[in-house]
C-alpha cells in the first residue's frame, strides 16, 4: 500500500512518535512524506519515504497529484488545527481529492491510530481491488 505521511511543524513531533510506535506496521508499506516531515521521521526511525517537497512548497500538491490518480491508499495528515497555513488551498484540495477517492485519511492521532491497526488486520485491502480495476 502506499502511505503519506504529513505534519504541520507543531504536528511534526507527533508523527515522529507515530512512525516510531507503528514502525512494524509502516515499514511493510511504500511510504511518502513531505519534505521535512519525511527527513523528521527518517532521522528518528529505520524507514525509508520518498520525499516530495515541502508543503508550502508544493509538496501537498504533489501528494494530492498522485491521490487524484488513485494511487495514494491511505494519508495521515496531522494539521495544525490552530495555525494558519500560506498553503491552505493546498491542502483544501487534497482532503477533498481524498473525498472524491474514497481514501482513508487521518487528520489526528485517534484517527491515525484506528486505520495503522486496521491496515495491520487487512482491513483496507479493498484498495488492491480498487487498482486492479483501474488497471482493467
Ligand atoms: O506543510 C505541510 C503540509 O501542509 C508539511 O510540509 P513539511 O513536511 O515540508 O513541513
Amino acid at each position: 500500500m502506499k502511505i503519506a505521511l504529513i505534519a504541520h511543524d507543531r504536528m511534526k513531533e507527533e508523527i515522529v512518535q507515530l512512525a516510531l510506535a507503528y514502525e512494524a506496521i509502516l515499514s511493510e508499506h511504500e511510504l511518502f512524506a513531505t519534505g521535512t516531515t519525511g527527513q523528521r521521521i527518517m532521522d528518528a526511525t529505520s524507514l525509508t519515504l520518498k520525499r516530495c517537497l515541502s508543503g508550502p512548497l508544493g509538496g501537498d500538491q504533489q501528494i494530492g497529484a498522485m491521490i487524484a490518480q488513485n494511487e495514494m491508499d491511505l494519508i495521515i495528515f496531522l494539521r495544525d488545527p490552530l495555525t494558519a497555513q500560506p498553503h491552505e488551498p493546498d491542502i483544501i484540495a487534497l482532503l477533498r481529492l481524498c473525498d472524491v477517492h474514497k481514501i482513508p485519511f487521518a487528520t489526528n492521532l485517534g484517527t491515525a491510530e484506528i486505520l495503522l491497526r486496521a491496515l495491520e488486520r487487512g482491513e483496507l485491502d479493498w484498495r488492491e481491488i480498487v487498482h486492479e480495476e483501474n488497471e482493467r
